[in-house]
């Protein structure tokens, strides 16, 4: 039951809910039925049949509609008198500026990406606004308290990257299937379907099989009058075939591996079989989201695991259907797990290689949830989640400081325990988000362009998305629709250049201001050139560090499509506190460790992301030396300090 103070706190409190997904539809219901009064909500997405299972306030005739809006309407029938407003928006959007967030005496977040959590991160800290952040994977979640001033932010700590492999395992050595799954989405899809620019680990050596009078010719470049079932069969012997074989000549490579069996098509697909079976449906698909290799081919069940020639069969006919109905698509699609000839092509593709690798075959629905990184989401974490969020909002609007905890559910009870609040820590010093903290930039000035540092450094580490350049009182280049042409050509031009080459060089000793007005963030970046650079350490080619990053065995508690690094044991005192009453007990950090999953060491490699989203049954399969969880950063000395 809230006290008097509580239901004072909750009735004259303006909340923004961003997010109204799993966590977001059990967040507002309870928020509603705790007696918030004055709710808005921010979402982009439209509500999907995949959502129906967890989102309860949405029902099937909802699908296509805002969830935003349908979210809202749901609960006003049962709390008719309250305000709810619904934006369905980006929260990345200008509208939801510094001012909009002041507005506000606290913010909720119920996201599923880095990318819009950081933003919010870094609204909330410009505006003051107290910050309630969380997430859940399965039977995983935790919810975070950020008060600036008070507490860390949600970036103080850097956040591990989701599980990567090393580039030469997914090239060369595959060992599991899921090495084979990233070599088909993340390199031979994006080779083929996605941007020609962007850079691409695949080994793409001339092909002996191209028929080709020039050696240089790149095989996967299509002829305009090159037949689509031909130009298929040209990139699967390729791929499957001559590459394999050229990296059998590698004697060193195989010596303590099984090595892989190159396969030809003709030797798998007759060609008469391909005529009979290869495209039956020619011209019935009209319908661009209905074509399926798998129902032009007669294949239903998902659930089946098909052999070899099937997969065979599956690659050419998803191969020519992009060509034949998605031919617009060419260039920009990225792989999507929602996209049926996509999740077909790249099983296919990672079956085949797999079948090279005497790797074991996987079915379409395996396979697209190792592809997609799906994790099945747990309705009721969401709905203990939600509960906590509303807990915190409470103590952070009455400004019950001493009683904020970050709770984290864990997946298996430990000493009767499911829940593991612990004490928010106070901000990292060195954090360039809620710090003013300059970083350090080693890269090698002579040949790492301009581009590569917007793209590697601002945008992906920092997360700015509108970044301004500044050297001295020099601005070398801003991102923006509204730019003046002579402007945008000559930042254009400017990305193309080497650092050094740029008007004023960009040298060992400059400091270069990074900033994106609309999340109010600058940061001074400490340029230092170096020659060289690991490409399996350190495989963007350049190193940012200065955040200072907990050494101790990090505890990792997975969230809604991130991982979350807490490093809430990396304590000085070797206690912490936790509160499963609101009295708090005092725990030895050792028991603490004892209680908590997925703990494990950080080791920095060469990367290829699996996706969005960390999957905690691979987490816990840590016996394979490749398969490694990387921080973001390299890792250093904890200063982290609990709060007084
Ligand atoms: N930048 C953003 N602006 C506004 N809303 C966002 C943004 N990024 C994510 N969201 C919303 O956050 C919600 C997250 O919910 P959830 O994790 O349950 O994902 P989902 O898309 O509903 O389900 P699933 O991904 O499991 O199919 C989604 O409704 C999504 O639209
Ligand atoms: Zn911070």
């Amino acid at each position: 039951m809230a006290s008097w103070s509580q239901l004072e706190a909750i009735k004259t409190a303006k909340v923004l809910m961003v997010g109204a997904g799993g966590i977001g539809c059990e967040l507002l219901k309870t928020l509603a039925l705790s007696g918030f009064q004055d709710i808005h909500i921010i979402d982009m997405d439209t509500i999907e049949v995949s959502n129906l299972n967890r989102q309860f306030l949405f029902r099937q005739s909802h699908v296509g509609q805002s969830k935003a809006k349908v979210a809202r309407d749901a609960v006003l029938k049962f709390r008719p008198h309250i305000s709810i407003t619904p934006h369905h928006a980006n929260v990345k959007d200008p509208e939801f500026n510094v001012d909009f967030f002041k507005d506000f005496n606290v913010v909720l977040n119920g996201l599923d990406n880095l990318d819009a959590r950081r933003h919010v991160n870094r609204l909330c800290l410009a505006a003051g606004v107290p910050l309630v952040e969380s997430g859940t994977t399965g039977f995983l979640g935790q919810v975070t308290v950020h008060v600036k001033g008070k507490t860390e932010c949600y970036e103080c700590q850097p956040k591990p990257t989701p599980k990567t492999y090393p580039v030469c395992t997914i090239t060369s050595t595959p060992s599991k299937f899921v090495h084979c799954i990233v070599w088909a989405k993340d390199l031979l899809f994006a080779k083929l379907f996605g941007d020609k620019n962007q850079e691409n680990d695949l080994n793409v050596h001339p092909s002996a099989g191209t028929n080709s009078t020039n050696p240089t010719e790149d095989v996967f470049e299509r002829r305009a009058d090159e037949d689509p079932e031909q130009y298929g069969r040209k990139i699967y012997d390729h791929v499957f075939g001559y590459n394999i074989q050229v990296a059998l000549a590698n004697e060193e490579t195989w010596k303590n591996r099984n090595k892989p069996r190159p396969v030809y098509v003709r030797d798998v697909l007759p060609d008469k079989l391909i005529q009979q079976n290869g495209s039956l449906e020619k011209n019935c698909v009209t319908e661009e989201s209905a074509v399926s290799a798998m129902s032009s081919l007669g294949l239903k069940n998902p659930q089946d695991v098909w052999s070899l020639a099937e997969n065979s069969r599956i690659f050419l006919e998803a191969l020519r259907l992009f060509i034949e109905k998605r031919q617009k698509d060419f260039g920009n699609l990225a792989f999507d797990k929602d996209d049926q000839l996509a999740v077909e092509f790249v099983t296919a593709a990672a079956n085949v290689r797999a079948s090279s690798f005497g790797i074991s075959l996987h079915s379409l629905f395996e396979a697209k949830g190792i592809a997609g990184n799906i994790v099945h989401a747990v309705a009721t974490t969401n709905a203990v989640i939600a509960g906590l969020i509303v807990i915190e909002a409470i103590k952070v609007l009455q400004g019950d400081f001493q009683n904020y905890r970050m709770t984290y559910c864990l997946e298996h009870p430990s000493r009767k325990m499911l829940l593991m609040p612990v004490q928010p820590f106070e901000a990292n010093k060195s954090c360039y988000v809620c710090s003013e903290t300059p970083l350090l930039l080693e890269i090698n000035t002579r040949t790492s362009k301009l581009r590569d540092f917007v793209e590697k450094i601002v945008k992906n580490k920092l997360g700015m998305n509108l970044p301004l350049i500044m050297h001295g009182s020099t601005l070398i280049f801003e991102a923006g629709d509204d730019l003046e042409e002579d402007v945008a050509a000559n930042y254009a031009l400017n990305l193309d250049k080497a650092l050094a080459e740029l008007p004023p060089p960009v040298t060992s000793g400059t400091v270069l201001t990074v900033e994106d007005l609309r999340q109010e963030l600058s940061c001074n970046i400490n340029i230092k050139h170096r020659e060289e650079f690991d490409e399996e350490k350190e495989p963007d080619g350049m190193v940012l560090s200065g955040w200072v990053t907990p050494t101790e065995k990090d505890t990792r508690v997975v969230s809604n499509g991130e991982s979350t690094s807490t490093a809430q044991l990396a304590e000085k005192s070797d206690e912490v506190e936790t509160a499963p009453d609101r009295s708090g007990t005092k725990r030895k950090l050792s028991e603490m460790s004892e209680m908590m999953d997925n703990i494990h060491d950080t080791k920095p490699c060469s990367s290829l992301d699996i996706g969005d989203q960390l999957n905690p049954q691979e987490v816990e399969d840590n016996g394979d030396d490749d398969d490694i969880v990387v921080l973001d950063e390299s890792p250093g000395p904890s200063k982290r300090k609990k709060l007084q």
